[in-house]
């Protein structure tokens, strides 16, 4: 039998859960290995969260096996775990100290050490500190009992950049101490941090691994125009995939003769080159290739079906 701390930190295998007659997350394989960042991506709705939960042992599985820390996801092992939800887990009509009193009480550890930037919250109510010293205070607390492996859902959302990336420092420090990590983002920034990226799209696991392999031979267009906020209401309204990145407008999964057709109809001058994607466009490729899987009832694709078993 291995060593626990050889277990991967957190295993899916062919999970799948369902409310009613809707399927949230499809027959989706992974692991994430002690020290390792995992983060995982898709739009709203993919069902990231819902997996989070099955894995944390909070929701059961309709089908399929998880496993934390090498077992069942019960409550000794759930001791090892640290999870920061979406909306953080901590009372917000109790104050920050209250909280990790709370929090110590709970696992039978010391109250944690704040640092200077929390200090001066500490008798202050969670629900009157800003955002991104409440994230910091989930973080915090979530860590505090030392776990094994932690689960984040979009630890930085609604933060602004200086923050963001001192929550980048601390999941980086946990991993280099062993613990494997899983999170979600909607940041693509924060994506290329990952040591490995998962991709749902509509519960199922679309495509893994490094940022390379993720995006493939994946092609956007970049459209250069003057008028680019006309450009970007032109290829709208037509249904292409655009993406207003500043005053650059880009095209994800299109024809480059599609698009230049599109803009002199519109009665726009405009460069259209073909370039690799990015992962944000990769995303908007693999949501509307299961858009189109949904509405004509088609299985998926051969390439999401390697995804699944991988
Ligand atoms: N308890 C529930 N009952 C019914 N449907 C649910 C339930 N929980 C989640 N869903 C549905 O499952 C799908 C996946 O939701 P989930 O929250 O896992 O997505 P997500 O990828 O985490 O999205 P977001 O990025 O917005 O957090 C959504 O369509 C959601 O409405």
């Amino acid at each position: 039998m291995s060593a626990p701390e050889d277990r991967a930190a957190v295993e899916a295998v062919a999970v799948t859960r369902r409310f009613g007659s809707f399927t949230a997350v499809d027959a989706v394989t992974m692991t994430v290995e002690p020290g390792e960042v995992v983060g995982l991506l898709g739009a709203n709705g993919a069902g990231k969260t819902t997996l989070m939960r099955m894995l944390l042992g909070l929701l059961p599985t309709s089908e399929g096996t998880v496993r934390l820390l090498g077992g069942p996801p019960n409550r000794e092992r759930r001791r090892n775990i640290g999870y920061v939800p979406q909306n953080l887990g901590l009372y917000r009509d109790m104050t920050l100290l209250e909280n990790l009193q709370f929090v110590a009480g709970t696992y039978g550890t010391p109250v944690p050490r704040l640092d200077d930037d929390l200090a001066r919250y500490t008798d202050v109510l969670v629900g009157s500190m800003p955002l991104g010293a409440q994230r910091q205070a989930a973080f915090v607390a979530a860590l505090s009992h030392r776990p094994r492996a932690v689960l984040l859902d979009e630890p930085t959302s609604g933060v602004d950049a200086l923050a963001r990336a001192r929550l980048w420092d601390t999941i980086r420090e946990q991993s280099d101490a062993g613990v494997g990590v899983l999170v979600t983002t909607h940041y693509m920034q924060e994506a290329q941090q990952c040591d490995r990226l998962l991709l749902m799209s509509h519960g199922r696991l679309v495509a893994q691994g490094s940022e390379k392999d993720v995006i493939g031979d994946t092609r956007a267009l970049a459209v250069r125009t003057d008028d680019w906020a006309a450009a970007f209401t032109a290829l709208d309204a037509a249904g292409v995939a655009v993406i207003l990145d500043g005053r650059a407008v880009r095209v994800a999964d299109a024809a480059p003769g599609e698009v230049r057709a599109l803009l002199a109809a519109a009665g726009l001058r405009a460069d259209v080159e073909s370039v690799p994607a990015t992962i944000e466009e990769r995303m908007l490729v693999l949501a509307r290739e299961g858009d189109a899987d949904r509405a004509s009832g088609a299985a998926p694709a051969a390439d999401d079906r390697r995804a699944h078993s991988g």
